[in-house]
């Protein structure tokens, strides 16, 4: 799987967020989009899902977009949104069905999957129970079960750590990790920046919608001149302005 966003601009309405946004994720990558409160990173996570569409540029999964082929571009992403999103009536086991059925994954691996998922973030004896009486970590494991459960190729992670407890966290980057390894894509929008330069293969650093710098750790510090800079050294100068390309 190939994600490829090239020459991207876009936002709300008449409202321009995104400019002139370009970055790859290939098979087997995690790729850490970072930036400001407001940045565009959700609004990026947007456009790759479809649920805006770019003024200009192109959005592509193996070279096809979405208005190739909606459903097969569709059912190649799973996505955990920032805030958790649920039914107020249907029980955690109600939401793990649902979403095996739009999917159409529900299978032997699949519910083995999500048993070991909801083992490990401890929901096994909550499958009766509503979101909407869990805590929000709960909310976000249950949100975080339903998309790793999943096969998909690229895996969309809006903000994958807040929320969570310690052990949730140690939990998810091996999580993240094993995807990685079984030749999945992953995309995460991230605060945590000691997280993301540790899982992260590439990163996006966006600024008031614009790419400031990107590539591997070494491209970054290469792009900002500062050589032996952690990512989190390497975001304080560029959010303070201090780096002008
Ligand atoms: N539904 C919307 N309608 C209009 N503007 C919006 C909407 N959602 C976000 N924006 C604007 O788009 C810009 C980018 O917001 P976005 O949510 O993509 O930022 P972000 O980088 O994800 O920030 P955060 O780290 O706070 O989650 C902001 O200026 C925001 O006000």
């Amino acid at each position: 799987m190939s994600l490829k966003l090239l020459h991207v601009s876009g936002g709300y309405s008449n409202l321009l967020i995104l400019r002139d946004v370009s970055f790859e994720i290939k098979k087997g990558e995690v790729l850490a989009l970072i930036g400001l409160n407001g940045a565009g990173k959700s609004t990026t996570i947007k456009h790759i899902l479809g649920l805006l569409t770019p003024v200009s540029g192109k959005i592509t999964i193996d070279d096809q977009t979405i208005s190739n082929d909606f459903s097969a571009y569709e059912k190649k992403i799973a996505y955990v949104p920032e805030q958790p999103d649920f039914y107020r009536q249907l029980t955690l086991q109600e939401h793990l069905d649902l979403v095996m059925e739009v999917y159409r994954s529900d299978d032997d691996k699949t519910r083995n999957e999500a048993k070991r998922l909801l083992k490990m973030f401890r929901l096994e004896d909550k499958l009766d129970w509503l979101p909407v009486h869990f805590s929000k970590g709960m909310q976000q494991k249950m949100m975080l079960t339903a998309a790793l459960m999943l096969d998909c190729e690229l895996l969309i992670i809006d903000e994958p750590f807040v929320g969570l407890d310690p052990v949730a966290i140690d939990d998810l980057i091996k999580l993240i990790n094993e995807k990685k390894k079984s030749g999945k894509s992953v995309l995460m929008s991230t605060h945590i920046l000691a997280n993301a330069q540790n899982l992260a293969d590439q990163f996006v650093l966006l600024n008031q919608g614009r790419v400031q710098a990107q590539g591997n750790l070494d491209e970054v510090r290469q792009t900002v001149g500062m050589p032996k800079a952690s990512l989190e050294e390497i975001y304080l100068k560029l959010a303070k302005g201090e780096f002008k390309q």
